[in-house]
């Protein structure tokens, strides 16, 4: 490994410690609770491990499996010892996550022959997807790559007006139109835009309004049925930003999502600001759509290409 890269994965890999520092703390306080004075894994202390994981917004589906395989560990090796749950935890949560997501986890590479790779992002407002559109642009900046943005949220004058400070903080270009134009139209003119530039990718920002799920829907599909004028089999890419700390609300709003349009992958954000972020856990399981980032802060660098194995490693490292 270069001395650069080796720098580099330093870098995110204490960023994701810190990130999670609210998240671990609040588990594994839980967790000293649960084993307090017992030696041995026992019914109680599976109980309690439940509840730990319940309570830390993994989910009541995806805790039961992590229980369901726990017992049957204890059941096969016959003693456990409370000492020993930290490392099975991590062995049977790493394990579950990585039957579930069968999805190659791409991170930021551009995929051959989809040249400008289209990415649309949605997701409720205040979930941190202008930020993500932002941190994004400049992660593929940074790569040498031509990005353009669209502002496809035209419901809200602040949307578009976030978008473009963005826009300047990475020095990338910028399509929009005025507050209320039609999302499909300036998804179009991004992509001829995007074309005539031969950039290499185009991100668009929707509006992600929810209390309507056809509207929702009949908006994206709309926008969608556009691009694919300019370029075909676009968006490459659905990314539906969640908010972590919102716990709950965010598998809510996964469920939602996925049921208005065809979700290709899932950015979880805030991380660094919760205790919730078990629900990485959770929303990899349940979703069978990879988690390709994480927001763990928020400054520009604080975006990270989720990898499964890591995430557990700091999650479980004491
Ligand atoms: N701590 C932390 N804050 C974040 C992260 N991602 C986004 N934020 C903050 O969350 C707030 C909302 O982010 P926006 O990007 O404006 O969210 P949005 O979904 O575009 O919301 P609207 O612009 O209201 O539609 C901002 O203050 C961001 O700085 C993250 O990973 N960590």
């Amino acid at each position: 490994m270069s001395l650069f890269k080796k720098i580099f994965s330093t870098q995110k890999k204490e960023t994701l410690d810190k990130g999670l520092e609210k998240t671990k703390t609040n588990f594994f306080s839980k967790l000293g609770k649960a084993v307090a004075g017992k030696s041995k894994v026992d019914d109680d202390v599976l109980d309690n491990l439940e509840e730990v994981l319940v309570t830390s917004d993994v989910g009541v589906d995806t805790t039961l499996k992590i229980i369901t395989r726990i017992e049957a560990r204890v059941a096969r090796d016959k003693y456990v010892g409370t000492e020993e749950l930290n490392g099975i935890l991590r062995e049977e949560i790493a394990g579950l996550l990585s039957e579930t997501d069968q999805n190659e986890n791409v991170g930021l590479s551009v995929p051959e022959g989809k040249k400008p790779y289209v990415i649309m992002v949605v997701g409720v407002n205040g979930v941190g997807k202008t930020t993500t559109i932002g941190k994004l642009a400049y992660q593929y900046k940074k790569q040498g790559l031509k990005v353009v943005l669209g502002a496809a949220d035209t419901f809200r004058a602040a949307a578009i007006d976030q978008l473009q400070v963005w826009a300047d903080r990475v020095d990338v270009p910028i399509v929009k139109q005025q507050m209320g134009s039609d999302p499909a139209s300036v998804a179009f003119d991004t992509l001829s835009s995007a074309v005539t530039q031969n950039a290499d990718v185009v991100i668009i920002d929707t509006a992600g309004r929810l209390h309507n799920k056809v509207n929702l829907m009949n908006e994206l599909t709309k926008v969608k049925r556009v691009m694919q004028k300019v370029v075909e089999n676009t968006p490459h890419e659905v990314l539906l930003v969640l908010d972590g700390s919102t716990g709950q609300n965010a598998f809510e709003q996964a469920k939602q999502f996925t049921k208005a349009t065809e979700v290709t992958a899932l950015a979880i954000t805030k991380l660094d600001g919760t205790a919730k972020g078990g629900v990485v856990i959770g929303i990899s399981d349940q979703f069978k759509i990879p988690v390709k980032f994480i927001g763990v802060g928020e400054g520009i660098e604080d975006l990270q290409v989720f990898n499964k194995y890591e995430f557990v490693d700091s999650f479980f490292k004491l």
